[in-house]
């Protein structure tokens, strides 16, 4: 669990543009049940109270954000990214000057409109002394592909999960290992793979399928679909009325 007496502060990946959409503008600015993706994500954080602010980190060309009205809620604050996720998380983290080293940090993808606070606060939970993440096992056979796309071996899916975002770690400790791994030009895609080739072994905790990162085209309806079935969700348990 979480340690009682850390501050929690959030940090948002968004400086990416988004080529694998392929859309006229950055995928986080495209728009779904009314609101853009950025604007979806980000409440989604904030309604975790814990969190004491968030940081968003956005391209040093971003000119949509600040037209954002989530742009200027009280406890989000913003910093330029850098040419990778790994540099932009870390900016994300040397702007948290109000940290300690053993505070902590929820990083998650601006491209997850669907997270669930009940996932939050299950990750908070479950979190371990070295860090965890929401992530999913995986149902299907997993094979391994040779350079000529042909099968050499199928993998363990026992063992198999896929990482998702928040990605929850101890401040110092997630700089020092984004330090150590952008040194050493070590190609990482996640927060938990640079705390990894430090030795620390995170906790899997599992989420929702629904949490899906908004990637390729076909991406966008299904968040959609997944946000609407949300907000329909939870339009029934607030007129669920227990029977006397
Ligand atoms: N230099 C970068 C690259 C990515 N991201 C963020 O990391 C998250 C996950 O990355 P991804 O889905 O790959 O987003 P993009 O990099 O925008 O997409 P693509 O790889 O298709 O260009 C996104 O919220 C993205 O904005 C970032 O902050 N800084
Ligand atoms: C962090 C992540 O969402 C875990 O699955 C994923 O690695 C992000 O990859 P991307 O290439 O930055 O989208």
């Amino acid at each position: 669990m979480l340690p009682p007496d850390a501050r929690l502060f959030g940090l948002i990946p968004a400086a990416g543009h988004g080529s694998r959409m392929g859309a006229a503008l950055p995928k986080q600015y495209l728009v779904l049940q009314g609101r853009t993706v950025a604007e979806h994500t980000v409440s989604r954080l904030l309604a975790c109270e814990r969190l004491v602010r968030l940081v968003v980190v956005v391209a040093p060309d971003d000119r949509r954000w600040p037209e954002l009205p989530v742009a200027t809620a009280p406890r989000v604050s913003t910093v330029p990214g850098g040419a990778t996720r790994a540099e932009s998380v870390l900016a994300g983290l040397q702007a948290l000057t109000d940290a300690a080293d053993d505070d902590w940090v929820l990083v998650h993808d601006m491209a997850r409109p669907c997270l669930r606070l009940a996932d939050i606060e299950k990750l908070l939970q479950a979190c371990g002394p070295q860090g965890a993440i929401l992530a999913l096992p995986v149902a299907d056979t997993i094979k391994q592909a040779d350079a000529a796309g042909q099968i050499s071996a199928t993998l363990p899916r026992s063992e198999i999960w896929r990482a998702l975002t928040p990605q929850l770690f101890p401040i110092g400790a997630l700089r020092h290992a984004l330090e150590q791994a952008l040194s050493k030009s070590q190609a990482i895609t996640d927060e938990a793979s640079a705390l990894e080739l430090i030795g620390w072994r995170p906790t899997l905790v599992e989420g929702h399928a629904d949490n899906i990162k908004v990637t390729w085209p076909a991406d966008l309806p299904l968040a959609g679909f997944f946000l609407q079935q949300q907000h329909q969700q939870q339009q029934e348990s607030e007129c669920w009325q227990p029977s006397v």
